[in-house]
């Protein structure tokens, strides 16, 4: 599917509706509608199973939802059906970048090496895909020239510069969180969708992570989509959160609203819905 009609607010980049996926027999969505705006961090939070991943694998066309709609809006106000495209294309030109829950870097090849093979399908374009455009006549000397530049810009928000030279796989785990979001900020994402960017991080990790992300938002202004089971980073960076139960969206607003919702308690502790004030009343502040 190729862009079709402007029919949203110029503000609204990615918008959700009705969407569903069934397993056999098991609904792992249900219904969900949900918008995110562009520019702001939005979170998706929820118990485990309660249908996170799901959502991403059917934004970034790992999956074709069983119903529903998907529509992105690029900056530009060119539109996209994603639920219709083919995963590559939704990668290429409605451009959502996105990381997964492991981490997926080519770790025997350096921190640069990795920014640059994220950049391989413009650089190749940029050789003619000919011999002659690879050893440097036409345009591709100038191109491969941007693409360091821009790695070296990306190595330096993640602050990772000191460690262009070496494997990926020999830096701490929170540098290669960060090398994996850097690279998928070579790409230029329109939306950068993270899956558990925080876990397994110590504290000190999870304060870059943050740096790096509300880094990206003001300086870049791209939309990030967060899934995330640390509360402290998903109320420290986001601007609105999300919360999924069952497949189904239990609550929708900024990290107070959510935070101080009986039914988000609810869900995280456990309890039925006859139990909920009583959680209030002993949650201190309410807060999860
Ligand atoms: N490919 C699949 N085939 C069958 N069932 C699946 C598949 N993918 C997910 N599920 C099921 O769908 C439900 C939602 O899973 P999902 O991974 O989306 O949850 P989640 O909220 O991301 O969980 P977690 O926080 O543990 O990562 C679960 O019951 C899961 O077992």
């Amino acid at each position: 599917m190729s862009p079709v009609e402007n029919t949203m607010s110029n503000d609204t980049l990615l918008k959700v509706e009705h969407l569903s996926m069934k397993f056999g027999g098991l609904m792992a969505i249900n219904d969900l509608s949900f918008e995110a705006k562009r520019g702001d961090i939005t979170a998706l939070i929820g118990p485990n199973g309660a249908g996170k991943t799901t959502v991403f694998n059917c934004i970034t066309g790992f999956y074709k939802p069983t119903m529903g709609m998907i529509t992105l809006t690029q900056r530009g106000g060119k539109q996209y059906l994603l639920e219709r495209l083919p995963d590559f294309r939704i990668t290429k030109e409605a451009k959502v970048a996105r990381t997964f829950q492991n981490i997926r870097l080519f770790s025997g090849l350096t921190v640069l090496e990795n920014l640059l093979v994220a950049q391989h399908n413009k650089l190749m374009k940029a050789s003619g895909f000919t011999v002659l455009g690879l050893l440097g006549i036409g345009p591709y000397k100038k191109e491969a020239a941007g693409a360091i530049e821009l790695a070296r810009f990306w190595l330096e928000k993640a602050d990772l510069i000191d460690r262009a030279d070496d494997p990926a796989g020999d830096l701490p785990y929170g540098a290669q969180r960060r090398l994996e979001i850097a690279r998928a900020m070579c790409t230029g994402p329109e939306l950068l969708c993270l899956d558990e960017p925080a876990a397994g991080l110590n504290p000190r990790e999870s304060a870059a992570l943050n740096a790096l992300l509300k880094g990206i938002r003001a300086e870049t202004g791209t939309s990030i989509l967060l899934i995330e089971h640390d509360m402290s980073v998903v109320m420290e960076i986001s601007d609105h959160v999300i919360v999924l139960e069952y497949g189904q969206k239990i609550s929708d607003g900024n990290p107070d609203h959510v935070k101080n919702d009986p039914r988000v308690i609810a869900a995280y502790l456990g309890v039925e819905d006859e139990e909920v004030e009583e959680v209030i009343a002993t949650v201190e502040g309410g807060a999860i």
